[in-house]
C-alpha cells in the first residue's frame, strides 16, 4: 500500500475510458553500417546486390491500453524503445505494423522546441506553438502572462528564440504545453535539460496534473520520481514489453530487487518528505500566529486538494506555478 496522497483508489476501466490504445504495434528502423571503401567497391562491382543497410525492429508487437486518469511510466534500459513508443502515441511517428491511437486531447513534451520557429520571438512562438497544440488566440491571450511567468523568460520573451539557451527553450516549451490543459500529457526525459529549480517546478506541476486526474505517460530513468508520480510501469526490453503492472514492480524488475523492499523504501521516502513538509508548515503557522497573522500555505499537490485553491484562506498558488 503506497502512501502517496494523490493516488486514486481503484477506478473501473472500460472500453469508454481508453485514452490511448497500442495494438500489436511494431516499428522497423534502418541500421546504417559504415563500410570501408573496399566493401563499397565490391558491393558496386557485384551489381549492388544486397543492402549496405540492415533493418531492425525497434518496437516488436507492443500492445497496451492506457485509460483516463492513469499515470504510466515507460521504462527500460537505453535503446529499449521508450521514446519511440512515446513518439508513436504523439503521432510524430507511425507504426509499420499494428495500430496506435489516442482518443483524448494530447500534449507532448517530447522534443525540446519542436514546433518553435527560430526566427520568431518567444512571444510569437507562444502563439505559434499554442495554436499547434490546439489553443485559439483568445485562449492564448488569456493565458499569455501565466505562460511567461511560468517560463521565467522575462524580458527575453521579445528575443528571437534562436538566441535562447536549450534551457530557455525548454522552459517556454514546457510552459506552453502545460497551459494547453491537455487530457493526456506525454513527457520524455527532456525535463533533465532544465536546471534544478525549474525541474522541481515542472515536477510539481506534473503532480498537480496527476492530482486533477489527468492521464500521464512519462519516459524517465529517474526511478524514484517514477514511483512518486506513476501508478503503472511498462518495461521495454529490445522493443518488447517484458513487464506491465504496478510501477513499484517495474522498478523492482529493473533494479533486480524484491518488490516488497522497493515498496518499503519508497513508502519511507514519501513519509519522510511529507513529514518535513508538514513540519515546515506547522512552524510557519506558529510563527505567523505569534505575530497575530494567519498563515496561508502555498499550494502543494502532495499535501493539498486542488479544490482548496478556490478558497484563498486555505492555500494560495505561487505566481506562475
Ligand atoms: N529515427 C531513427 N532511425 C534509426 N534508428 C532509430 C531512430 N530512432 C530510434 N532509433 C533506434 O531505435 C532504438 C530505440 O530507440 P529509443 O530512442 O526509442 O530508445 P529509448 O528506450 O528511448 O532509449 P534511451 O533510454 O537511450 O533514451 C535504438 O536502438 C535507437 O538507436
Amino acid at each position: 500500500m503506497t502512501t502517496i496522497p494523490f493516488k486514486k483508489p481503484g477506478v473501473t476501466f472500460s472500453e469508454e475510458t481508453v485514452a490511448i490504445r497500442s495494438d500489436h504495434m511494431s516499428k522497423w528502423f534502418t541500421l546504417r553500417h559504415t563500410r570501408s571503401i573496399k566493401e563499397a567497391v565490391m558491393w558496386i562491382a557485384k551489381g549492388r546486390k544486397g543492402d549496405l543497410s540492415e533493418k531492425f525492429k525497434a518496437l516488436d508487437d507492443v500492445s497496451f491500453d492506457i485509460h483516463d486518469g492513469e499515470t504510466v511510466a515507460l521504462l527500460g534500459f537505453n535503446g529499449s524503445g521508450k521514446s519511440t513508443t512515446l513518439k508513436m502515441i504523439s503521432g510524430v511517428m507511425h507504426p509499420d505494423e499494428g495500430y496506435v491511437g489516442t482518443r483524448r486531447k494530447v500534449a507532448g513534451l517530447i522534443e525540446v522546441g519542436a514546433g518553435f520557429h527560430p526566427d520568431l520571438t518567444g512571444r510569437d512562438n507562444v502563439y505559434l506553438n499554442g495554436a499547434i497544440l490546439g489553443m485559439d488566440k483568445a485562449e492564448i491571450d488569456s493565458k499569455f502572462d501565466d505562460i511567461v511567468a511560468f517560463s521565467e523568460i522575462g524580458e527575453f520573451i521579445d528575443t528571437e528564440v534562436k538566441f535562447y539557451s536549450s534551457g530557455m527553450y525548454l522552459r517556454l516549451a514546457f510552459a506552453v504545453a502545460i497551459h494547453t490543459d491537455p487530457e493526456v500529457f506525454l513527457v520524455d526525459e527532456i525535463l533533465s535539460v532544465g536546471d534544478e529549480p525549474f525541474q522541481k517546478k515542472c515536477i510539481s506541476r506534473i503532480k498537480d496534473l496527476v492530482r486533477r486526474g489527468k492521464t500521464l505517460v512519462v519516459v524517465s530513468h529517474d526511478l524514484d520520481l517514477i514511483m512518486d508520480i506513476c501508478e503503472r510501469g511498462i518495461v521495454l526490453e529490445h522493443g518488447k514489453i517484458v513487464y506491465d503492472g504496478p510501477s513499484v514492480g517495474a522498478v523492482a524488475k529493473l533494479r533486480d530487487r524484491p518488490a516488497a523492499d522497493v515498496q518499503r523504501e519508497q513508502n519511507e521516502r514519501v513519509e519522510r518528505r511529507l513529514y518535513w513538509k508538514r513540519d515546515e508548515r506547522r512552524k510557519a503557522a506558529e510563527e505567523a500566529a505569534a505575530k497575530g497573522e494567519k498563515y496561508v500555505p502555498e499550494y502543494d499537490p502532495e499535501l493539498d486538494d486542488p479544490a482548496d485553491l478556490d478558497d484563498p484562506t486555505k492555500v494560495k498558488r505561487t505566481k506562475g506555478l
